[in-house]
């Protein structure tokens, strides 16, 4: 009890500090205006509802001014020109009505009504909510909260609604059958610092549906397709090769040889060149980005308490994730410079840049603070993510032998251990890709997804979900639920493999969600991991370092989750 008052004490503080803060940013920024009290603002000065009022700080400060009422931010408007300037010409970004409180009372809506029709959850303290009470960095507590109040409950996160989605018909109810209610982005604290709410991960609404279709479209127009990568990890695996041949027989920690031969996949497509492991600036950027997915965070405290910020020195972590994320923004800057020395528009594009280069001329939306953004995302979302699942992968096979054994003789049975396995092999190495499955439900590598926010108010099983809602989609409730995957915590690819040696044709396991918002590389994912991890196995027998003291299968949970590092030793197979 005692921590939390102290909490409570600390939080109101800052938010005094807060609000004085933003007050004085603001009152640097807006159009001049009357002084007035803290919180209670110039409300007591003066009669709002005597139009001489008006009229006289319209004598006093000029046809545009600011009244400091409350803690919201208002601007009167007179005059023809300035009417005219503020509603006509700057009509799009003025024409919204505010939903203030007579309004909102008024209206069918009432928020009261609203919140007796949220789902259930746990309670919480006045302002920090539920925050104190569970440890949101432990996938359990979504799994026990889940259990206490069913497949959608609500949270109570500081100041905003939480939603969190479980089990496979809720998810599918809210992000499909929803889908236009449910699939814009937060703009969450983090995201915000790092991205400034730019690229197809951060933005909403007409922009985002821009930003996505012009990506997908361009990754088909470009040919990355099967053949394309089949080509490019079959350029890039000699090279990891190389580097395991030195190591034959010792543990190493094989994490950075993977992120950065996966990275040369996403370079290859984006940047339409590898870059030698050696090379200094891009361990720099693969170690940078790796920083940002262990230690960042979508449900963190600051998220929900964005004022938190202002506690001295870097409790957060936030000046460290943006310094990390900058390298990365700056390295794209610099790619983006030297494509442009040698673009041409009459020339096909050479890669991913090139085509955002030409289709800038086309549209205002590919601006520069979006493309920078954008490709940084590109490169960070597909190295990571594919990056930690082959991580998985590996770590598992260590701890299962009999499938790693399994896997390679099939592997030998369609190959002959003659060539590299290839796309094409995957009708014919079932096992091999049930393995993969397993390891994108058992590595789980974003079990929170990446939070959603409502748009509009909806209703699903009985309630009403209100518009600004942030929603979570919980899909570990999903990979680790033992109605659809029985003894849920056992590595066993066989699950998804019928008495013929077959494929059941069950193998979605939503590792990459589902709607509209679904990762939009899934299909290049799969492709990869199926490829490297055929290729490795194919020519190494993967064990633990000392099988009396075996690696841990337990997570780091960032914006990814991913295995805590470990040693393996590679043998070469016979
Ligand atoms: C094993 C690998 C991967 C996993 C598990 C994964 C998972 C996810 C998940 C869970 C989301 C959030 C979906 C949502 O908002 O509900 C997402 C979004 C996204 N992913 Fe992936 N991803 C992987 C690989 C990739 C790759 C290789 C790329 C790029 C080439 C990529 C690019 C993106 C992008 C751009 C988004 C944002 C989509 C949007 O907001 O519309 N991902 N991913």
């Amino acid at each position: 009890m005692t921590d939390y008052l102290t909490w409570a004490i600390l939080v109101i503080t800052l938010l005094v500090f807060f609000i004085y803060f933003l007050e004085r940013r603001r009152l640097q920024k807006l159009p001049p205006g009357p002084l007035g009290l803290p919180i209670l603002g110039v409300l007591p000065r003066f009669d709002f509802r005597d139009i001489e009022t008006y009229r006289r700080l319209r004598r006093q400060y000029g046809d545009i001014y600011s009244l400091n009422l409350g803690l919201q931010k208002v601007v009167v408007v007179c005059g023809y020109e300035m009417l005219r300037e503020v509603f006509v010409v700057n009509g799009d970004a003025t024409s919204d009505r505010p939903q203030n409180y007579l309004m909102k009372e008024l209206s069918e809506n009432a928020e009261r009504r609203r919140l007796q029709k949220l789902p259930p959850g746990p309670l919480g303290l006045p302002i920090l909510g539920v925050l104190p009470r569970f440890d949101f960095r432990d996938i359990e507590t979504y799994r026990r909260l889940r259990r206490q109040y069913g497949d959608i409950y609500s949270l109570n996160l500081g100041l905003q609604k939480v939603v969190v989605v479980c089990g496979y018909e809720m998810l599918r109810e809210v992000f499909v059958v929803n889908g236009d209610a449910t699939s814009d982005r937060p703009q969450n604290y983090l995201m915000k610092e790092l991205s400034e709410n730019a690229g197809v991960v951060a933005t909403s609404g007409p922009v985002w549906r821009e930003l996505r279709n012009f990506c997908l479209r361009t990754l088909r127009d470009l040919g990355y397709n099967k053949r394309f990568i089949d080509k490019c990890v079959q350029e890039e695996i000699p090279y990891v090769f190389d580097e395991i041949e030195h190591c034959i027989g010792q543990p190493f920690d094989i994490k950075p040889l993977i992120q950065m031969s996966i990275s040369n996949i996403v370079c290859s497509i984006v940047y339409g060149k590898r870059y030698d492991y050696q090379d200094p600036e891009f361990r720099k950027l693969i170690a940078n980005m790796s920083t940002v997915f262990e230690k960042g965070s979508s449900t963190g405290a600051i998220n929900f308490f964005p004022f938190l910020r202002f506690l001295p020195g870097d409790l957060f972590g936030v000046k460290k994730l943006k310094e990390c994320y900058q390298v990365e923004v700056e390295f794209n800057k610099q790619r983006i410079k030297d494509h442009k020395t040698f673009f041409n528009p009459r020339d096909p594009p050479r890669d991913y840049i090139d085509s955002i280069l030409f289709a800038q001329t086309k549209t205002e939306i590919l601006n520069k603070t979006q493309v920078y953004h954008h490709i940084s995302e590109m490169f960070a979302a597909g190295t990571d993510t594919t990056a930690t699942a082959l991580r998985w992968a590996l770590l598992y096979l260590i701890h299962y032998p009999e499938v790693q054994d399994k896997m390679a003789s099939e592997i030998m049975q369609v190959t002959d251990g003659a060539r590299l396995p290839v796309i094409a092999d995957k009708v014919n190495m079932p096992y091999s890709t049930a393995v993969v499955t397993e390891v994108l439900r058992m590595g789980n590598v974003a079990p929170l997804s990446l939070p959603h926010v409502t748009s509009q108010d909806f209703t699903v099983a009985g309630y009403l979900i209100p518009k600004d809602t942030t929603l979570i989609p919980c899909l570990s409730s999903f990979t680790h639920d033992a109605d659809m995957f029985p003894n849920p915590h056992k590595f066993d690819p066989g699950r998804y493999i019928n008495s013929e040696g077959f494929l059941r044709g069950r193998e979605k396991v939503l590792a990459f969600s589902l709607g509209k918002r679904s990762c939009l590389g899934e299909s290049l994912a799969i492709m990869e991991l199926f490829l490297f991890l055929t290729s490795l196995v194919q020519r190494y027998k993967f064990s633990m370092k000392d099988s009396s003291n075996p690696p841990s299968l337990k997570e780091i949970f960032g914006l990814t989750y991913s295995p805590i590092p470990y040693q393996l030793v590679a043998s070469k197979r016979d």
